[in-house]
């Protein structure tokens, strides 16, 4: 074993080597190897323990770390992507099987389309059992764990839900100070709970791993649901908007979706398997599904509250590495796309307060905002709202004295808009309010009421 080293080309199988939970500490341990090499252990730490719980109740938190363990294997499977997966402790359906395909396939998407790989048929989960999935409810009390994750659309679900009165506990995952600066401004009670990538991963991406995107969302998501479990909780509440179901349009290639986990795609499939094999009262569902990203950014302008707190760029977020030295660095995708999605919803001195600058008065902005406008670009890699959505707000910011004379809404009025069919340049009909959604039925018309407002 000692002799054994990474290479990624020679690796046969990537294995489920175990996982298990220790109730007194609170702490899951999620076990991999590739072929008879090191383990790699990843933690995850949920506080509260000692967690006491009644025969069922632990039968459906060992269903919820399975679904975690082969979930979160996604970081790992893909530092070599070898033909063969093989799962050592545990058997799994059909059902399981389709749904880690799913979830593998697509949100690896954006990896293996930078990589060169076709993953289309190659990954394949053995089934070793039989499917008879119907599981029970548990008596769940009704709660809410919200996932914040640091940027505003978070903050627009957690002020709903407050103004709906449900129960919340405002939780995620990992050390970022960011996030929990914003998690105690909301005043909540607040749940950090803890993951350690397995060190190895790190040594493997020095050595040549395969390295890339993978569906960080469904993971945080089965994160949280393994939490709901222990703690006893109905609800596990995420923030994704409609705009995340859409991808980057690459010539020759198709659609690539860098948020495929955040989508609507992935929500039903992860929301319905979770009811039917984990808890049939534990319900996953995104609040924000309804909505465009302007309409969320219409929604967050409505309170000032957390304008010196949030950031949705992601920079913030490294594990290792560096950090920007401010909140928001101005020139990744996210930036651009967010102080775009803003303007129009906002009175500018507050824009400007937020992000320290005007970034459309920026010529060396261009690059950036023309692959948002999909301008003889396409769509970044990035969380990012749709072409149409940045046109619209573009257009709608050349209507505007404030904005006009600002060097990229000026480019935008005589270089790009000529370009364009007026008719879908405007912002109304982008803010319609979907109906496909997991909310719950009981919120749903409060809810569609205060979007509407
Ligand atoms: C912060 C970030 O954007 N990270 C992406 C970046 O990773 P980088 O190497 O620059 O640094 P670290 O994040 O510190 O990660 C170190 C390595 O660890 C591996 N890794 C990390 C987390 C994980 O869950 N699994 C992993 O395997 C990976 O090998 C890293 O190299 O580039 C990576 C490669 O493209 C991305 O995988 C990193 O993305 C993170 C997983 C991440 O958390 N990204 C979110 C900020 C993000 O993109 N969120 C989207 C959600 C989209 C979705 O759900 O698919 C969003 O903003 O909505
Ligand atoms: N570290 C984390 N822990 C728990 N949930 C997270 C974490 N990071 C992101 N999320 C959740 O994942 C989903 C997608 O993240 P995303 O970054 O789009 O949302 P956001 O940070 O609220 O807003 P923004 O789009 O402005 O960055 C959201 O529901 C968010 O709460």
């Amino acid at each position: 074993m000692s002799e054994w080293k990474f290479n990624r080309d020679a690796i046969g199988a990537f294995r489920f080597v175990r996982c298990g939970f220790d109730a007194d500490t609170g702490v899951a341990q999620l076990v991999y190897a590739f072929d008879d090499g090191p383990e790699m252990i990843e933690t995850i730490t949920v506080p509260g323990a000692p967690f006491a719980l009644d025969p069922e109740r632990s039968a459906a938190a060992e269903r919820a770390l399975r679904l975690l363990h082969l979930i979160a294997g996604v970081s790992y499977y893909k530092a070599a992507v070898p033909s063969e997966i093989r799962i050592d402790s545990y058997a799994i359906d059909a059902d399981t099987a389709a749904l880690l395909e799913l979830i593998y396939v697509n949100g690896l998407g954006e990896f293996a389309y930078r990589n060169g790989l076709n993953l289309h048929g190659k990954i394949q989960f053995p089934v070793a059992e039989q499917g008879n999935a119907t599981s029970p409810k548990l008596g769940l009390r009704e709660h809410a764990l919200v996932a914040i994750g640091g940027g505003k659309d978070s903050l627009v679900s957690i002020e709903a839900l407050r103004t709906l009165g449900v129960e919340q506990t405002v939780t995620w995952i990992g050390g970022s100070q960011l996030i929990r600066a914003c998690a105690e401004r909301t005043g909540l009670p607040t749940l950090n709970l803890g993951r350690a990538l397995a060190p190895q991963l790190f040594d493997y991406n020095r050595e040549g791993a395969w390295n890339g995107h993978i569906p960080v969302t469904v993971l945080n998501s089965a994160i949280m649901v393994f939490a709901a479990v222990l703690l006893g909780v109905d609800q596990v509440v995420f923030s994704n908007e409609r705009s995340a179901s859409y991808g980057s349009v690459i010539e020759g290639t198709g659609e690539v979706n860098h948020q495929w986990s955040k989508g609507w795609e992935c929500e039903r499939a992860f929301g319905e398997y979770v009811q039917r094999h984990v808890a049939a009262d534990l319900h996953y569902y995104s609040l924000l599904r309804p909505l465009s990203e302007l309409a969320v950014a219409r929604q967050f302008a409505k309170t000032d509250r957390y304008d010196a707190h949030f950031s949705s760029c992601n920079r913030n977020f490294h594990i290792l590495g560096e950090r920007p030295a401010s909140r928001w660095c101005g020139v990744c995708p996210k930036c651009h796309f967010v102080f775009l999605a803003l303007a129009p919803f906002m009175p500018k001195p507050r824009l400007m307060g937020i992000f320290g600058r005007n970034l459309l008065d920026d010529p060396a902005q261009i690059p950036g905002f023309d692959a948002l406008l999909e301008y003889q670009n396409h769509k970044p890699f990035e969380c990012v709202g749709e072409g149409r959505e940045s046109r619209a707000a573009m257009a709608a910011l050349a209507g505007r004295p404030e904005w006009r004379e600002d060097a990229l809404v000026d480019r935008f009025a005589h270089e790009i808009r000529p370009q364009l069919d007026a008719q879908e340049l405007g912002i109304e009909p982008l803010l319609v309010i979907d109906d496909e959604h997991r909310i719950p039925a009981k919120l749903w018309e409060r809810l569609r009421a205060q979007f509407a407002a």
